[in-house]
């Protein structure tokens, strides 16, 4: 039974969930906030659902040594060390939509509490000074709002403001002009967003591109007396920049919801008259809470259980309802990749995938990962389809995914080419309907060869003598041949055999084989022929 903890609060409906499906589940809300607490107990689970409290360092995966999964309720996973758990091939998931309503609403709120000052009127009419006159609000209608990443929240915003009669204008890299129509909105550069909007709210992810997006340059080409609203992420924003134009009125408003440094107990901006401030609130509403934590519970559930993957951002999706159909081709990618990672011995420069008639209609995308796998795994132990295309780029291996029409006998099948600084080699595979993995191609040689456990590969000249050879070398040392495949391009020409065994091919039986003159190669083969 699969474990898993839940280390930030979560609705309830998370952990019935679990338990229906058949997940075991500790919820320790506080955990997350404990940092040695979890490192101590994080070795016990194979699944961790969080929110944004739970900070996921190097370190703390290093100490996750069972964990599969890692499963934010939520949509940011800035709070997660990505590229250390694609390295430990710990899947990464998300829940994209559960809460953007919730947060648009929450910048649109902001937007209005800015705009009529309601939170220091609410204040002081609680102290009861009525202070009529001290309160001088600003109309929405006819202003411009300026969206600053217009994906599933910016866009929510955006058609809410169109809504309000704002003119709204938005800057995104990836949006394109006929979404932009669709949604009512003008597609702008940055600068002259900043230049024309009288609100701007932010929407981007945190990134190395986006980190101090707003700062004193960017506040000097905005409206004198803008107002600024971040409900995305603490460090879009220079806080500092954003208190010095406060003070010097340039900004007229700022409604922060995300700081620098979370928890935010101290800090500049807290008691600025101009400033609307919440703690981190904008996915907190009972219906996305709701949503969050029946997604993730539902996510982290059919991985651990079904192996099916949705919403990862370190790993293409494979849906429950695909993952029978592809899970054959899964591993015969893997074990295409791992039969030449296996007899390739100096360093790979490309492989190219080739995805032939019905193997093109997959998801190539995960098989590719499958075949990446096989590959490094004789170089790397502790690789999966998470894990492998990180560490083939960090190799510098170019890889490259070519799809093509139906070109054979085969209803579709997977080719597997690499090159390295010496040569380029190929092999080809397809399942029939029996779902098993077979060669069907190796070094441009047909066959039809099923998938040993333990294999014996050689290369010779086609030849008289060679099945005498290998049967009397592996007889005369107790190897028992349990199958035997051969091949060759041409009488005469260039021919492989492929023996099948009971166990590993002896090394000292391996250096009697290679010595004899007519094997120009030998190489023990394995294959995890059982595993998932
Ligand atoms: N305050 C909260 O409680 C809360 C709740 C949910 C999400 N968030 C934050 O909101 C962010 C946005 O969420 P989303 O669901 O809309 O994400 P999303 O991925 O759907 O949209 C982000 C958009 O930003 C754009 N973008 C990326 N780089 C950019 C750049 N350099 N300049 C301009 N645009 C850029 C992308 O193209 C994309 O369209 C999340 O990353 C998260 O950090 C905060
Ligand atoms: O990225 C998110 O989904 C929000 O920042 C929500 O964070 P929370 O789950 O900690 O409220």
């Amino acid at each position: 039974m699969p474990r898993v903890l839940v280390s930030d609060k979560l609705s309830p409906t998370a952990v019935q969930i679990f338990k229906d499906r058949g997940v075991e589940v500790d919820y320790l809300p506080d955990l997350g906030k404990d940092k040695d607490a979890l490192l101590a107990r994080i070795g016990d689970y194979d699944g961790l659902a969080i929110r944004s409290a739970t900070k996921v360092t190097e370190k703390l995966i290093a100490a996750a040594t069972n964990l599969k999964v890692i499963g934010r309720a939520g949509i940011g996973v800035d709070n997660v060390d990505i590229p250390a758990a694609s390295r430990r091939g710990i899947i990464v998931m998300n829940t994209p939509f559960g809460n953007s309503i919730t947060t648009a609403e929450h910048a649109v709120a902001l937007m209005f509490a800015l705009a009529r000052q309601i939170p220091e009127a609410n204040a002081s009419t609680h102290a009861g000074k009525w202070e009529k006159n001290r309160f001088m609000g600003v109309e929405i209608t006819s202003k411009t709002l300026g969206v600053i990443g217009c994906g599933n929240i910016g866009s929510i915003v955006a058609t809410r403001g169109v809504g309000l009669k704002m003119h709204v204008v938005a800057y995104d890299p990836f949006l394109s002009e006929e979404r932009a129509e669709e949604l009512g909105v003008a597609k702008v550069e940055l600068n002259e967003l900043f230049a024309r909007a009288d609100f701007i709210t932010l929407h981007t992810p945190l990134t190395d591109k986006t980190r101090n997006i707003i700062d004193a340059a960017a506040i000097s080409k905005m409206k004198d007396g803008v107002r600024i609203i971040n409900c995305a992420r603490g460090g879009l924003v220079v806080e500092k920049d954003l208190i010095a134009a406060l003070k010097s009125g340039k900004v007229a408003g700022a409604g922060i919801d995300v700081f620098e440094t979370e928890p935010a107990t101290e800090n500049e901006l807290f008691g600025m008259e101009n400033v609307v401030t919440t703690p981190h609130l904008g996915a907190s509403t009972t219906e996305a809470q709701e949503n969050v934590a029946l997604q993730i519970a539902e996510q982290m559930a059919d991985y651990l259980i079904k192996g099916a993957v949705s919403n990862a951002i370190n790993m293409p999706s494979i849906t429950a309802e695909e993952a029978p159909r592809l899970k054959p081709f899964v591993k015969l990618a893997e074990v295409l990749g791992a039969f030449v990672g296996q007899v390739t011995e100096e360093p790979i420069k490309s492989v190219e995938i080739l995805f032939d008639g019905s193997t093109t209609t997959m998801n190539t995308r995960a098989l590719i990962s499958a075949a990446l796998a096989g590959l490094i795994r004789p170089q790397v132990s502790d690789v999966n389809m998470v894990s492998a295309p990180i560490m083939v780029k960090e190799r510098g291996i170019i890889v490259a995914e070519v799809k093509r029409d139906k070109s054979g006998v085969f209803d579709g099948y997977i080719k597997l080419t690499v090159t390295t600084e010496k040569q380029t080699r190929s092999i080809a595979g397809t399942c029939f309907s029996d779902h098993k993995p077979r060669f069907i191609q190796i070094k441009g040689i047909n066959l039809d060869a099923e998938v040993g456990q333990h294999m014996l590969y050689t290369t010779n000249p086609d030849a008289p003598g060679i099945i005498g050879l290998l049967g009397t070398i592996c007889g005369r040392n107790e190897v028992n041949i349990a199958n035997f495949q051969l091949g060759r391009d041409r009488p005469g020409g260039n021919a492989i055999a492929l023996l099948y065994l009971d166990t590993p091919f002896p090394e000292n039986v391996l250096a009697e084989l290679r010595a004899h003159k007519l094997i120009d190669s030998a190489k023990p083969l394995h294959f995890d022929v059982n595993g998932g």
